[in-house]
């Protein structure tokens, strides 16, 4: 976890505001930010949502709690802290600028952007089924959604952790909750799930369903929008998205290497660097399949988060073009 020195100048330094940030925007960039502004930008974004004075965080307990999510994650090419704030970020856009605040309680607003921070904690470069593949302790522990569950129990080690428990002034209630939806949100991140939760998520709003209260609709929705975050780098910027889907398609060539190396298997075409040629059309098939059926969906409901929908399809075609 953090150390006492680095947890004392984060509390002592003055914290730019969201809009000096660009927190609320969906075309947020990190690249010019240092590490330091990074654990600002988060505190900056819980002092937006107002949960520090909610739920009675003590400022150095947060302090030091982001310095060690930041330092639990690896130093791997996609996913590692960068890729944690950036989903938080758009979560915090989502919320904020695309209006979906208005469905959540406070305390799942606290548990969706420590979910985001979290959800992708101790992460090695290398998928689940790699995992499955090399038969990891990971995927002896955990046999579905094995990192997934894996982040989660990071993220728990951190709140048990002297002096990182953000929750620690929760009422035992409260706490169970903010810990229900931390779980299920990073669960949900994983992208096998995303089909069997799409179609349940389409049937309730075929059904018309507008408020999103009951448990199990509220679940469904925060699993659609950690989806939605989780995948968020294909709507920025076209030079940005490359810059990001390159460092994809490198940490995916990685772990190719491993599988020829470790398991003397052919890896498939996405982390065959010999078949990096054929990525934009790749980047095409993920777009179809993956983020515009979810971002036209997340949109038609709700409509502020057209702007992830127009970015991906602006990105679409700068890959349609490269792959033709
Ligand atoms: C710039 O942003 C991005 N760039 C590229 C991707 N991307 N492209 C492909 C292909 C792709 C496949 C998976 C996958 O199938 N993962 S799995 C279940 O573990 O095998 C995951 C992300 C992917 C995603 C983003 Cl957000
Ligand atoms: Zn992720």
């Amino acid at each position: 976890t953090a150390s006492a020195d680095e947890a004392t100048k984060l509390y002592k330094g003055d914290i730019p505001s969201a809009e000096a940030y660009n927190l609320f925007s969906f075309k947020f960039i990190d690249f010019e930010l240092s590490d330091e502004d990074t654990c600002k930008a988060t505190i900056r974004m819980f002092l937006q949502c107002n949960l520090i004075h909610e739920f009675h965080i003590p400022y150095d307990v947060l302090c030091r709690w982001v310095l060690s999510v930041k330092k639990n994650y690896r130093p791997v090419k996609y996913h590692n802290w960068r890729h944690a704030l950036n989903v938080a970020q758009t979560m915090f856009a989502m919320l904020k600028t695309g209006k979906m605040e208005r469905f959540m309680t406070d305390l799942e607003i606290l548990g969706l952007l420590v979910a985001c921070l979290c959800h992708d904690l101790d992460h090695r470069g290398t998928n689940n089924a790699f995992q499955t593949k090399t038969e990891s302790p990971l995927a002896i522990l955990y046999t579905t959604s094995t990192m997934e569950h894996h982040h989660f129990d990071q993220c728990v080690m951190i709140l048990n952790s002297e002096g990182n428990n953000i929750f620690q002034a929760l009422s035992p209630e409260d706490y169970r909750t903010v810990m229900r939806v931390v779980e299920q949100s990073i669960l949900s991140t994983d992208l096998a799930m995303y089909f069997k939760k799409k179609s349940s998520f389409l049937e309730l709003i075929d059904q018309g369903e507008f408020d999103w209260q009951s448990p199990g609709k509220k679940e469904l929705l925060c699993g659609m929008m950690m989806t939605g975050c989780d995948v968020g780098a294909i709507a920025k910027p076209w030079e940005v998205q490359h810059k990001m889907a390159k460092l994809v398609a490198d940490e995916f060539f990685d772990q190719g290497d491993l599988e020829k190396l470790q398991l003397n298997t052919q890896p498939i075409a996405m982390m065959d660097r010999e078949r990096k040629d054929e990525l934009p059309q790749m980047q095409v098939g993920f777009i179809d399949v993956i983020c515009l059926p979810l971002y036209r969906t997340l949109a038609e409901t709700f409509p502020w988060i057209q702007p992830l929908y127009e970015g991906t399809m602006e990105n679409r075609q700068h890959w349609q073009d490269l792959a033709e």
